[in-house]
């Protein structure tokens, strides 16, 4: 990076690290990926670094005032300062500028805001490091314009409220206000990016209460999920599952109560085929698969899984006990390998059975045995039954 810093130094263009990368950097986190603003515009960045020999990397960013530049095998996403002029709720038209406030002025949190020199002095306008000190989620300046800029930023506010803030129920009431009078916004959003955010809310804090809020404020017609949610089974799971690393979908499937539940949500986030799987999985499992009372309560779901022809079968049942609160079983089952069959057609002709069909009969028989043992079983003790039958 230091041969990179110097470049602008030379120039006497202006570089800072800014959005996310600071919020994350300031709250002890590390960033994902650092994004850098800079004075100079993309024409003059292309000048620069070709005349020094880096390396540019083709993308998509550059009309939007994003060049990437390649050092020491890293890429440098680095955007002019820009104000966004006209705006569809969606795309952006810009206009660069040097004037760093201005840039902060058009992004969409307060804790997303800031600037970080590569001196360490920090430019925070709008008092994005006492709002993340205080765990405060706050848009900058008037939250309906920042949500008529992009009304994906709905979706965002309840994502860096999950990640934030420290209990629930602590929101400004004028952004909820603006998030009621909007909502119908995200109607023209692309379903991939409304997934993309939800997942990420979902995964976060405070889940029963910010999807509650999504049905109070009318955002959740919008963005694919059941009318009548199931929000009583959303607070059960949500707290169960907490620790567990859950995925996305196995938390949002409390909400459903039908099949008809996730094919809306799939028609209108276009989830993978995966998600939409384990989504009916569950729906179809959560009540009947359950554990057996006695000494060997994992053995349904062992069952279960050693009658599947299904590979990923495992992983699913893993879901599922996430979303059942079964700590203990989980972590017994996490531990579990599949046990393979010990006996084979070869055995049985060893000890003269020679008719297909007869091999046939006898490995279903010793499958049954061996699936009563609980798969404990072994080759001799298995060939053992057949002599006495
Ligand atoms: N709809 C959006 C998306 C992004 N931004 C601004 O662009 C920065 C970078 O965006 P992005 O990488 O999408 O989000 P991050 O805040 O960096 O979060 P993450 O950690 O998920 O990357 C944000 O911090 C914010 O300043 C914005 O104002 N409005
Ligand atoms: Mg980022």
């Amino acid at each position: 990076m230091r041969a990179g810093r110097e470049l602008f130094e030379k120039k006497k263009y202006e570089l800072r690290i800014a959005g996310g990368a600071v919020r994350d950097l300031l709250s002890g986190t590390p960033p994902q990926d650092v994004d850098f603003a800079t004075t100079a515009t993309p024409e003059e960045m292309k000048e620069m670094f070709t005349s020094a020999g880096v390396r540019l990397i083709n993308n998509k960013g550059e009309k939007h005032g994003t060049i990437t530049a390649r050092l020491h095998e890293q890429n440098f996403e680095i955007t002019t300062l820009r104000i966004d002029i006209v705006t569809d709720g969606r795309h952006a038209e810009v206009e660069f500028t040097t004037d760093w406030e201005k840039d902060a002025e058009r992004r969409d949190l307060t804790v997303n805001s800031m600037f970080l020199g590569l001196d360490g002095t920090l430019y925070d306008f709008f008092n994005g490091y006492e709002d993340l000190k205080n765990k405060k989620i706050r848009f900058v300046g008037k939250p309906s314009a920042r949500i008529q800029e992009d009304y994906l930023r709905i979706l965002r506010y309840f994502r860096f409220y999950g990640r934030i803030a420290e209990k629930p129920g602590d929101h400004e009431s004028r952004t909820l206000q603006a998030i009621k009078d909007n909502a119908k916004g995200l109607a023209g959003i692309s379903g991939e990016r409304i997934w993309v955010e939800l997942k990420k809310i979902l995964l976060g804090n405070h889940v029963s209460h910010l999807v509650r809020l999504l049905y109070e404020l009318d955002v959740a017609q919008y963005i694919g999920l059941p009318v009548h949610g199931n929000l009583e089974e959303l607070d059960r799971v949500s707290k169960n599952i907490e620790d567990q690393c859950p995925k996305p979908m196995t938390v949002l499937t409390s909400l459903f109560k039908v099949k008809d539940d996730v094919t809306n949500l799939d028609l209108r986030l276009k989830i993978s085929k995966e998600e939409k799987n384990l989504g009916f999985f569950l729906l179809k499992h959560r009540d009947e698969l359950i554990k057996a009372t006695g000494p060997e309560p994992l053995k349904p779901y062992q069952d279960f899984i050693m009658d599947s022809r299904e590979a990923n079968t495992i992983s699913k049942v893993l879901e599922l006990l996430k979303y059942q609160g079964e700590e203990q079983l989980l972590k017994e089952m996490q531990q579990w390998t599949v046990p393979t069959f010990p006996v084979s057609g070869h055995d049985l002709r060893k000890m003269g059975i020679t008719c297909g069909k007869e091999i046939g009969a006898a490995l279903q028989q010793l499958r049954e045995e061996w699936k009563k043992s609980g798969y404990h079983m072994d080759k001799e003790e298995l060939l053992s039954c057949l002599k006495k039958a």
